[in-house]
């Protein structure tokens, strides 16, 4: 059922939004107050009729007020304070409701961005960064639109149903249950409506999101859709997904543009009844003249508004869908919280591991039985065939995942228990896939430690072996880079990423293949400066060119998630098993 859904996703708005409560409140008594003063000139036009006909026993009269022209003069006051009135309590609604929609819109998005980033590697995974910025935009939009007008909508249309109800009954209960049976037909129509309307409404959201994700995917990749001349495929995939979307939209409006029709022909209904039976009973002289004006002009102000009902509960179901992605995706439990228990100081960099068993749900592999200890600050690589499960070692250090078997030690301290900040603050990653930020060269070096000075940035960079090509750059370190920066080389990338690693100067520093994307003479310049690196920490290298790998403390082969061989250099080769093998290919010695 939609609409309970609808309601539900509305209680847990509200449920969300308990801090804005006397915000909310405040906005809808305005728009409360603004629309009894919007309904009270068409009394005051009834009054006036009674007035001129009735003179001297008009309603007024019985007020005091027994002079006509003093009637005329006080109904003239009162509608320039009813009309001041009004005119107030729309600019309040207006101010309240807008400001409120502002606010509930960035605080939502916040709030969601950040449950979002404390989220498991696992989720982000399973969901694509389109569908995400679309529910982080465009929903936490669309319900900044119902704030802003549907809300005060809503609720005015029911005031209006409530006040002209009240009216009616107080001038003739006989013609406002007449006027009045069509409001049942038409609330039953509007929530009918609403339930057709539910799904399709999420239908178009889950339409935006796959757009999205389609257009941030292919924006992402377009230089593999040039170099595979693939525009008109891909072109031809958008089209798909847009259609898709205009499609969902399609039903949507088929829906919403028969609602309005069908609800004016159920008023007119109410209408021709007050219309004529009213007329009839003011021509026998049961009904006053102004009270029959009162009705008539009355029965108007119902029609218009509740034909509006139908747009407002079309928005209102917009924001309910989307409120419920929000909500949904705020709802994702969190499992890297930042409660454990701190890492004592000084951290050695001791790890171990112990009898560690992971697989990916996604592809059924990962490692298994992986029992290893590096010592403090040793050199520990890691090495073995494409995809056997080195960087997934990684990634269970840093608690990207969680192991399914064993556990992972640092200084003695299962990582799990440990608090997440304390255990990545003391580890410093330079993956595969380089990252940089929006930002100068400085930022980025610097991104781990804001408060670093040049002097320390330099020194950094200088061990990376970037501060050569840093230096012929026209702006040095204050070069943008990024998206909207200079475009750095794979190779000039990576050692930006080392020296970001090397300024946070971590216990532990991971390298995962720090050195494929360099040329010779830079790895054998890393090289050199490796040992400096090395110095005083614990060091996982993680390698294809076993060059790179020689002078570690110890090399450990992993073959299929699983340790194949290990042992130091010459002691593998005397192995003569895969990593010997690998050498011969490697040094050009094969046979
Ligand atoms: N997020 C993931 N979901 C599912 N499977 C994954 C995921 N990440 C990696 N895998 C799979 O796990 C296996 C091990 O991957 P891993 O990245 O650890 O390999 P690797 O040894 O580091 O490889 P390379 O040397 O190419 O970097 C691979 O078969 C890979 O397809």
């Amino acid at each position: 059922m939609s609409h309970a859904s609808s309601f539900r996703a509305l209680a847990r708005l509200l449920r969300y939004a308990a801090g804005y409560r006397r915000r909310i409140v405040a906005a809808t008594a305005c728009s409360i107050i603004n629309k009894l003063f919007d309904i009270a000139p068409e009394i005051l036009i009834g009054i006036a009729i009674d007035v001129v006909v009735n003179q001297e026993q008009s309603f007024v009269a019985g007020l005091g007020f027994v002079e006509a022209r003093d009637q005329i003069l006080v109904l003239g006051v009162l509608t320039f304070l009813i009309w001041g009135g009004e005119s107030l309590f729309e600019y309040l609604y207006q101010i309240l409701w807008r400001n409120l929609a502002q606010r509930l819109q960035s605080d939502l998005r916040q709030d969601a961005y950040q449950h979002l980033q404390r989220l498991d590697m696992g989720f982000f995974e399973g969901n694509s960064s389109g569908q995400l910025v679309s529910i982080l935009n465009d929903d936490v939009n669309q319900l900044e639109r119902f704030l802003d007008g549907g809300a005060n909508s809503l609720i005015q249309v029911f005031v209006t149903v409530v006040a002209v109800g009240a009216v009616f009954v107080v001038l003739s209960p006989q013609i406002a249950l007449l006027a009045f049976t069509p409001i049942p037909i038409i609330i039953w129509g509007a929530f009918y409506f609403q339930r057709k309307a539910g799904p399709v409404y999420a239908e178009v959201r889950e339409k935006v999101g796959e757009l999205a994700a389609r257009l941030s995917n292919n924006l992402g990749g377009i230089a593999t859709i040039k170099s595979f001349t693939a525009e008109a495929r891909e072109a031809g995939r958008l089209r798909q997904a847009s259609e898709a979307y205009v499609e969902a939209n399609r039903n949507a409006i088929r829906i919403s543009s028969a609602f309005i029709p069908v609800i004016r022909m159920a008023i007119l209904l109410g209408f021709l009844a007050t219309f004529i039976l009213g007329g009839l009973k003011t021509l026998d002289g049961s009904l006053n003249v102004g009270a029959y004006g009162v009705l008539v002009f009355l029965t108007q102000r119902l029609l218009w508004p509740l034909t509006g009902l139908a747009q407002v509960i079309d928005l209102f179901e917009r924001a309910m869908a989307s409120t419920r992605r929000i909500l949904d995706l705020m709802r994702v439990p969190v499992q890297n919280d930042d409660t454990g228990e701190p890492l004592p100081a000084p951290v050695r960099g001791e790890i171990r591991f112990e009898r560690l068993g992971f697989h990916y749900p996604a592809s059924r592999v990962g490692v298994q039985d992986i029992s290893l200890t590096v010592p403090a600050g040793t050199t520990l690589a890691l090495v073995g065939a494409t995809g056997s499960g080195k960087s997934t070692l990684i990634k269970l250090l840093l608690r990207f995942y969680q192991p399914d078997r064993g556990a992972i030690y640092l200084d003695d301290r299962r990582i799990e228990r440990l608090r997440l900040s304390d255990l990545r603050g003391n580890i410093g990653l330079v993956s595969q896939e380089v990252f940089l930020f929006e930002g100068s060269i400085r930022d980025n070096i610097a991104y781990g430690r804001p408060e670093a000075g040049v002097a320390e940035v330099e020194a950094a960079a200088r061990l990376a072996e970037a501060w050569e090509f840093i230096e012929r750059l026209p702006q040095g370190l204050e070069t943008p880079v990024g998206e909207r920066g200079v475009r750095l080389s794979g190779g000039q990338r990576q050692r930006l990423s080392l020296a970001r690693a090397l300024l946070k100067d971590p216990p532990v520093l991971i390298l995962d293949e720090a050195t494929s994307a360099v040329d010779n003479e830079t790895e054998a310049a890393i090289q050199r400066s490796l040992r400096h690196i090395a110095h005083g920490r614990t060091l996982i290298l993680i390698a294809h060119r076993l060059s790179t790998v020689v002078q570690a403390d110890h090399i450990v082969v992993i073959d299929r998630g699983e340790i194949a061989e290990q042992g130091s250099h010459a002691g593998l080769l005397e192995q003569n098993g895969l990593y010997a093998a690998q050498w011969r290919v490697q040094t050009g010695m094969a046979d």
